[in-house]
């Protein structure tokens, strides 16, 4: 579990976040919500420990996580980011710099280290990729790769922002189905940051809706208000319609 408690960062002289109290529970597939610049990515750069709060705390089970040693930290929790750096490597040679953390320094990859890759290549489908270099692959090609990094990085809690920038639509919910497995077959907690609000909705056991630097509800999965309140912070109208005796919701602008 990741706990912010009263945190607050600021980019300039203004704070941005303030006092800012947020759980990321075990388990469970999270959705970070909000319009462009609300803040979702400073909020996965900070549980990344890749922003460094002002004040408050930021607790992994309980430990601050400026107190975890980078190599053990780095063996709890892995990040992909928006706009990555492309490494000039193949995509072998990226899958297994995941390894990172698990491996001492100067050894050879062992054979775990390999197994690992071979699975993470797999399940994110990049084997026809193995041997073409990083700069050689599309958009959508290269996030594939980023996830196959993340899961030969093997950590229990992954933070994805914007996974799907770049894939388009099957890919994209191809995308939403392996990171589902890896939370229900693996468990793995997965905290994503999402733009297309279907994704989100289908896909979180928890939405939390951010909006100028603050949070606006979390556990909202359960809120009947809960697409009024997306509509009111997104400035977008709501349409329903019926389908197969479930409502379905989906915005359209004011
Ligand atoms: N390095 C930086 N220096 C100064 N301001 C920054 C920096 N990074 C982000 N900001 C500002 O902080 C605010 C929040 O940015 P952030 O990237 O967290 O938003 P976001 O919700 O992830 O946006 P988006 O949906 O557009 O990706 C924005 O106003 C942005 O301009």
């Amino acid at each position: 579990m990741i706990q912010f408690e009263h945190v607050t960062y600021s980019y300039n002289k203004t704070p941005f976040i303030e006092d800012m109290n947020l759980c990321f529970e075990d388990g469970k597939i999270t959705a970070v919500i909000g319009p462009n610049g609300c803040g979702k990515s400073t909020v996965i750069k900070l549980a990344s420990r890749l922003l460094k709060p002002h004040s408050g705390r930021i607790l992994l089970h309980g430990v601050e996580i400026s107190s975890i040693r980078r190599k053990s930290f780095a063996r709890e929790i892995s990040v992909l980011l928006q706009n990555g750096h492309i490494p000039d490597m193949t995509v072998e040679q990226a899958v297994l710099s995941g390894r990172y953390p698990h491996q001492s320094f100067l050894k050879p990859a062992t054979k775990e280290d390999h197994l690992m890759i071979d699975q993470a290549i797999d399940m994110a489908d990049c084997k026809v990729l193995r041997e073409k270099r990083m700069c050689q692959l599309s958009g959508g090609e290269c996030q594939r790769v980023f996830l196959a990094m993340i899961l030969a990085q093997d950590t229990h809690i992954i933070f994805l922002d914007e996974p799907t920038t770049y894939l388009d639509i099957n890919v994209s919910y191809e995308m939403m189905e392996l990171i589902r497995d890896m939370n229900q077959k693996v468990g793995k907690t997965v905290i994503m940051v999402l733009h297309d609000m279907n994704l989100a909705l289908n896909y979180a056991d928890n939405i939390i809706l951010m909006n100028k630097g603050r949070i606006k509800g979390s556990n909202l999965v359960t809120d009947q208000r809960l697409h009024e309140r997306i509509g009111e912070t997104f400035g977008v109208k709501i349409q329903s319609f019926s389908e197969e005796d479930e409502s379905r919701f989906y915005f359209v602008k004011r």
